[in-house]
């Protein structure tokens, strides 16, 4: 891999540039995502937020390496992705992550092995922590089956932190949550955050939720998403719930959402 000249701040860990995405249909293409450029420092927690269909999922794909740019790049470390690798790991909406057949422990502890080469014992300490630090230390000899959708997801990310990428992807990893246990996870992930100081690109749909995991937003128009605004959230957190600040911030990011976006529309 060939490092390449970054157009944006040499600390950038993740690199979004001039990226338009297509997906080819039977007669001709279907544009996503047109022109979208941003930068993700180490520990920085980018979300991409916008309406249904905008393109963020798409542009989390491009990220881990699942689908290629039509035009622009997408840079880790200054390298190109070019296919997806252990150093941007995904977790998903779907409860279905796991693999059913292996219990936890096993599911976090498998891709340590096969990905980055631990021992046996090596990659069960390390599933074993990652484990704990999500709450699930408890339930290391469970099967997927067995476990709520919280803990499913718990489990989920900590097979992916377990694996240190150089990238967190989360693609609405809250989504199909119940109000509580979305709360919880939030409060878990930024603790978890705090601690690691993990580099994080997060999709949602809810404001509110942007606000708190991000310490960056970066706004996307309906489909094909292009980029409506950016906002930096790095001093919200779920103290700021119900302060007129995260209220006004709130309002700022709807309207440059819907005011404004349907301005560019009309
Ligand atoms: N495999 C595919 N083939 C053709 N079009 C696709 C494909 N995947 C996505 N698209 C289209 O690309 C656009 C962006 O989709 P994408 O899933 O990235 O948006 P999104 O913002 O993540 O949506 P949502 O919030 O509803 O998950 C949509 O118009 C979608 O229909």
């Amino acid at each position: 891999m060939t490092a390449v000249p970054s157009t944006e701040a040499t600390s950038a860990v993740l690199e979004v540039a001039r990226l338009t995405l297509d997906y080819d249909i039977e007669h001709g293409a279907v544009r996503a995502v047109e022109n979208v450029s941003f930068t993700v420092g180490k520990s920085e927690r980018l979300v991409l937020l916008g309406p249904s269909g905008c393109g963020k999922s798409s542009i989390l794909k491009a990220i881990a390496g699942f689908i290629k740019p039509t035009q622009g790049h997408v840079l880790i470390d200054r390298r190109p992705v070019k296919k997806p690798g252990p150093d941007r790991l995904v977790v998903f909406q779907e409860f279905d992550q796991l693999l059913p057949w292996k219990t936890v422990r096993e599911n976090v502890a498998f891709p340590l092995k096969v990905a980055r080469g631990k021992s046996s014992a090596e990659a069960r300490d390390i599933a074993d922590d990652a484990l704990a630090k999500v709450g699930l230390a408890r339930a290391l000899n469970a099967y997927p089956h067995t476990l709520s959708g919280g803990m499913k997801q718990r489990a989920a990310i900590a097979r992916a932190l377990a694996a240190a990428p150089e990238v967190l992807l989360m693609d609405e990893p809250f989504a199909a949550l119940d109000a509580l246990t979305r709360v919880n996870l939030q409060n878990d992930l930024l603790q978890l955050a705090d601690e690691l100081k993990f580099t994080l690109v997060f999709v949602t749909h809810s404001i509110e939720e942007a606000v708190l995991v991000g310490t960056k937003l970066h706004l996307l128009s309906t489909h094909p998403g292009r980029t409506i605004a950016t906002f930096e959230t790095g001093a919200f957190g779920r103290d700021s719930l119900g302060t007129p600040e995260f209220r006004d911030i709130v309002k700022d990011i709807n309207d440059a959402l819907f005011v404004r976006a349907a301005g560019i529309a009309a």
